[in-house]
């Protein structure tokens, strides 16, 4: 027999073997407890401990405990073996990492904040099937930023002001007309009226205007109901679906994430309700774990904020942009989404501070713009035109009234 101690999950002499998931927590221990014991404590209740010590005959037992192997004031680091868990499910996986722990009282807060994959536990899931190549795999952008828009009010549109405003939005320049999060099956705008509606009208707007757009139809439901969701816009001819990823939780991405492959369809995941994970900065789980487990469950596209130029608060856009969009083991790269709060008089300081692989979406900044929704969507596209270009957005509305009067009215303002 051999007794497991909770305090045996500290080695700080342990290196961390190429096939362990590393995570890095930010912990206060309860009054009372060491960082040590408290360190420990984490890695022993995310992976195979409890509060007793137990007694465990060594042939039953296989070898599943994780460690903690460093301390850093108060950073801690745990390395996972990859055998704790099962490839493939991230459900199962934040159960370990991101379980229990958040709500045990030998931590008054934990907060985990980076995750280190590695290369066997991260390709026993998809990745994005398109991520940034639908710039010009589905679109045509070319080299710009992807510009989208969501219609406003966020509901309460009917289906036929709905697709009026999103076919002024594409006829002033935009890529993407967008769903808002709230909006999926009411009945003042049933789901596959607006589908199919929307869907005519993007065929009418590129017969015309010779550009391709699409749109982002919400399929956030209960699972089964979501796949359905997924077929129909397959059957209606769309090449994306919108998911609220963190609403809807992450098994039932996996699954629209499948049934996606089997259409080609791309995932813009909208991320409502992430901040009630991520905004405390010392509890929860970091908005760059939560972009990771995205871009592993395959999301094409992902909302990170706006680098503080927009209505939302947001940590460290551009670090979590970079880890979106960097090498990890093959995947494909996830497109980051600039929203909340937009307006053609910051979009040049966006793109100095995200570049310009990214979308760029507004919905007010659009919609509010004094002469209505067509001449918002050509002030946004005036201003990314300008931004690319490297001209100052000034100098660029002498010559486009639209970004003229977008200016006069937001300047380079950030909202609240
Ligand atoms: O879902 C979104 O991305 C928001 O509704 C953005 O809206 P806004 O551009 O008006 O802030
Ligand atoms: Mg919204």
């Amino acid at each position: 027999m051999t007794g497991i101690e909770y305090d045996d999950f500290l080695d700080l002499a342990y290196e961390p073997a190429a096939s362990d998931l590393v995570c890095d927590f930010r912990l206060e221990p309860a009054e009372g407890m060491s960082m040590e014991a408290a360190a420990s404590r984490v890695a022993s209740e995310s992976s195979n401990g409890t509060w007793a010590a137990l007694h465990v005959d060594e042939d039953e037992l296989t070898h599943l405990g994780a460690v903690a192997c460093d301390i850093d004031g108060d950073r801690v680091t745990v390395a996972y073996p990859e055998e704790l868990f099962e490839p493939g499910s991230m459900p199962q996986i934040l159960s370990c990492i991101a379980g229990n722990i958040m709500g045990m009282k030998a931590v008054d807060t934990i907060r985990l904040l980076d995750c280190h994959w590695p290369e066997g536990l991260a390709q026993s899931f998809p990745g994005p099937q398109f991520g940034t190549s639908v710039a010009h795999e589905k679109l045509d952008a070319g080299d710009r930023p992807v510009l989208a828009t969501v219609p406003k009010p966020k509901v309460g549109l009917s289906t036929e002001a709905h697709v009026r405003v999103g076919e002024e939005a594409w006829r002033g320049g935009i890529d993407l007309l967008k769903d808002d999060e709230n909006l999926t099956d009411q009945e003042f705008n049933p789901f596959e009226d607006r589908l199919a509606e929307s869907l005519a009208a993007r065929d009418r707007v590129q017969e015309d205007v010779g550009e391709r757009k699409d749109y982002l139809v919400n399929v956030t439901g209960e699972t089964t109901e979501m796949l359905e969701r997924v077929d129909l816009v397959a059957d209606h001819g769309g090449g994306f679906v919108m998911v609220d990823v963190i609403t809807c939780g992450w098994s039932a991405v996996q699954s629209v994430r499948q049934r996606c492959d089997d259409h080609g369809l791309a995932i813009h995941a909208h991320r409502a309700m992430h901040a009630a994970f991520d905004r405390l900065p010392h509890h929860g789980v970091s908005m760059r774990v939560l972009a990771q487990i995205a871009r592993l469950t395959g999301v094409d596209h992902i909302h990170t904020g706006t680098a503080g130029l927009g209505k939302l608060a947001n940590e460290d856009t551009p670090g979590i942009n970079e880890w979106l969009t960097g090498d990890l083991y093959g995947l494909e790269p996830v497109l980051p989404v600039a929203s909340g709060g937009l307006h053609p008089g910051v979009v040049d300081q966006l793109l100095e501070a995200l570049g310009t692989d990214i979308i760029v979406q507004a919905g007010g900044g659009i919609h509010g713009h004094p002469d209505g929704t067509h001449a918002g969507a050509k002030a946004l596209r005036q201003a990314i035109d300008a931004s690319v270009e490297g001209v100052a957005l000034e100098e660029y509305a002498a010559e486009h009234a639209e970004l003229e009067t977008a200016l006069e009215k937001w300047g380079a303002e950030t909202p609240r």
